[in-house]
């Protein structure tokens, strides 16, 4: 569903992401990992469109679009801090931005949506202004459930919200990957990581310089290896 090859990108002439592969099947949760300036946001900025990659080649959900179209056709993005029209409530968000794709889904089916992300029902027709972080974060979900994307991307999904907050998150994210979408998400939250997805990789420089499957390593052992990792190269 997601195949990056050979990607590279540069910023003033230096290189930020250097020949990377990565691909993520349908039903998989792939957590891209790495420190400060590893080049995980790079990468999905070229993978959405956002930015054009100066080499290698993207496909989304097998299409042979350029990738900011074939992001529009297929995915749902969630960064960090879900920007929504703070005067519009949550049902009216979700409508807003579906008929800009051109999907107009029923008020009845966007409530649906919501109470099955876990927004409190209260805040369905409120504001977006007063919604919490992890509120946002539903209603991001909730757009990608509305328009059937076959490719989540997330960008520190999990950052600044409380444990519970984080572990409906995951919950939401793995039913997703359940319903056969495929997941990508950067993240420094080692240990989130570890419990929610089913692969990772780890970003150094541009370049993959680990990948693990997660349902192989004991707890702790994925830090053990990043650390390692970050030690050989420093
Ligand atoms: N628009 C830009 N112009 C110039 N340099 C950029 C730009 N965007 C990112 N960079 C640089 O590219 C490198 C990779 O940044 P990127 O944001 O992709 O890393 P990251 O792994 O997401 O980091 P973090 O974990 O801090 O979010 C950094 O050195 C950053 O300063």
């Amino acid at each position: 569903m997601i195949h990056i090859e050979k990607l590279g990108k540069r910023y003033d002439g230096r290189s930020v992401v250097d020949g990377l592969d990565l691909h993520v099947h349908g039903g998989e949760i792939y957590a891209l990992l790495g420190p400060n300036g590893a080049g995980k946001s790079t990468t999905i900025a070229c993978l959405l469109g956002f930015v054009e990659a100066d080499a290698g080649s993207i496909r989304l959900a097998g299409s042979r679009l350029p990738p900011a179209q074939a992001a529009v056709e297929h995915a749902a993005y969630i960064a960090e801090n879900v920007a929504l029209y703070e005067r519009l409530s949550g049902v009216e968000n979700v409508e807003f931005f579906m008929r800009l794709l051109g999907i107009r889904p029923g008020r009845g089916e966007i409530e649906t949506l919501l109470a099955r992300a876990g927004l409190p029902e209260h805040a369905w027709h409120r504001q977006a202004h007063g919604y919490s972080k992890g509120m946002r974060q539903k209603v991001g979900i909730v757009m990608a459930l509305a328009k059937g994307a076959k490719v989540l991307v997330l960008d520190e999904p999990t950052s600044g919200l409380d444990p519970e907050a984080s572990v409906a998150f995951g919950d939401l994210v793995r039913a997703l990957a359940d319903d056969g979408a495929a997941v990508l998400m950067a993240t420094h939250d080692l240990f989130r990581a570890q419990e929610l997805a089913d692969r990772c990789g780890m970003l150094v420089g541009g370049q993959l310089a680990g990948e693990w499957k997660l349902g192989e390593l004991n707890a702790g052992e994925l830090e053990r290896n990043y650390l390692d990792i970050l030690a050989r190269r420093a």
